[in-house]
């Protein structure tokens, strides 16, 4: 698995001449541009955006930045135009294929294996990744097996729209928490009593997260689509990455910097965890900091979020300089 930072996954509709001739400026600022055919593109623009998809991933040099794309689901009439055209014209500049809507484990192989013959047919030295939406109840249901399913897969996110509907979760949200999903305190003194909001996302995100790491892939939280209300994507997105994800997807500019925020590590995190493992050279043992127990468990902590923050500094200079490396 290449090491990358993928802090967020900027979706573009490539169909669209001003969204592509943004694409130059997106690749200094976001860790992976990823050209969006599924939902969200109108049926008669399909082959409107795998066309300008090609020309943008021909027409930019993308250096450390990602390429993917998002191609339509297996069941649609778009997939597989989507997959050969792409692979045999611009296959050598893509890094991951996105693939909604996957079910389980025959979803990846049949994936895996058209990858496989148009890669050989193509002579393309560099296997293309696979990256699987988790947003089906079958899916989620199934979601060791598809982490297990191939070599090739780099990691998942969490689809919280179509799982909804899938699930038939009564929400017409696209992602963060909802009013009505909130406990109840027993009343006070007063008869006062306090709606305390869940988290809607949680059992999936850790169930997602548990099938990932156990088989050395990426966790990722997907959309989040109020834009107006950036104080909830941020806190989505922090709850993610405090379960572990890696980064989520930013469908409008404004959330960019929301993801950069939220999946660089916090400074004052990473002082401490050098703390860690300065105090404990070899990794063992037990030692007080700051009145906190560590040990062998805790270096390990630590050392999670110091290789975070050396990966991360290796593309942000100021932060990098935040950070002291
Ligand atoms: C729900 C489940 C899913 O499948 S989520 C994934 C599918 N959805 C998507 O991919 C949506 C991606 N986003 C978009 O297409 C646009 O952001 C939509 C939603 C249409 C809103 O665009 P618009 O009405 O132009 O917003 P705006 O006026 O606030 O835009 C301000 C400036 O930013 C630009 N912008 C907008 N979105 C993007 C984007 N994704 N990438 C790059 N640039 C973007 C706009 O063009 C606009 O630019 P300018 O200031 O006019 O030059
Ligand atoms: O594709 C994403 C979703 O939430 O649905
Ligand atoms: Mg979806």
């Amino acid at each position: 698995m290449p090491i990358s930072l993928e802090r967020m996954i900027h979706f573009v509709p490539p169909n669209i001449e001003k969204m592509r001739a943004k694409v130059p400026d997106l690749v200094n600022k976001v860790d992976v541009v990823l050209g969006n055919l599924e939902d969200a593109i109108p049926a008669d623009a399909k082959s409107d955006a795998r066309n300008g998809f090609i020309q943008l991933a021909r027409e930019n040099e993308f250096g450390s930045t990602g390429l993917w794309t998002r191609v339509n689901c297996l069941n649609s009439p778009w997939f597989l135009d989507d997959v050969m055209e792409i692979v045999q014209t611009v296959g050598d500049k893509l890094d991951v294929v996105m693939l909604p809507k996957v079910e389980g484990a025959w979803d990846i192989h049949y994936l895996d294996q058209l990858l496989a013959q148009l890669e050989a047919k193509g002579g393309l030295g560099k296997p293309i990744l696979i990256h699987a939406i988790l947003e089906t109840a079958e899916g989620v249901k199934n979601v060791e097996q598809i982490a297990a399913a191939s070599p090739r897969m780099h990691g998942m996110s969490l689809g919280p729209a179509d799982l909804a509907a899938s699930r038939g979760m009564k929400t017409t949200r696209v992602g963060g928490g909802h009013p009505d999903y909130a406990v109840l305190s027993d009343s006070d003194n007063s008869g006062v009593r306090t709606a305390f909001q869940q988290d809607l996302w949680h059992y999936t995100v850790g169930k997602m997260v548990d099938a990932c790491l156990s088989y050395g892939l990426k966790p990722f939280y997907g959309p989040f689509g109020d834009f107006s209300d950036p104080q909830a994507c941020e806190s989505q997105f922090r709850n993610a990455f405090l379960m572990g994800c890696l980064g989520a997807w930013s469908l409008h500019p404004s959330q960019i910097e929301i993801a950069k925020k939220v999946f660089s590590p916090d400074p004052a995190e990473v002082a401490f965890a050098r703390k860690i493992l300065d105090a404990m050279p070899d990794g063992t043992g037990a030692v007080m900091i700051d009145g906190k127990m560590q040990d062998d468990a805790t270096w390990k902590q630590a050392k999670v979020i110091v290789d975070l923050a050396q990966l991360v500094s290796s593309k942000d200079k100021e932060l990098a300089e935040v950070y002291g490396f």
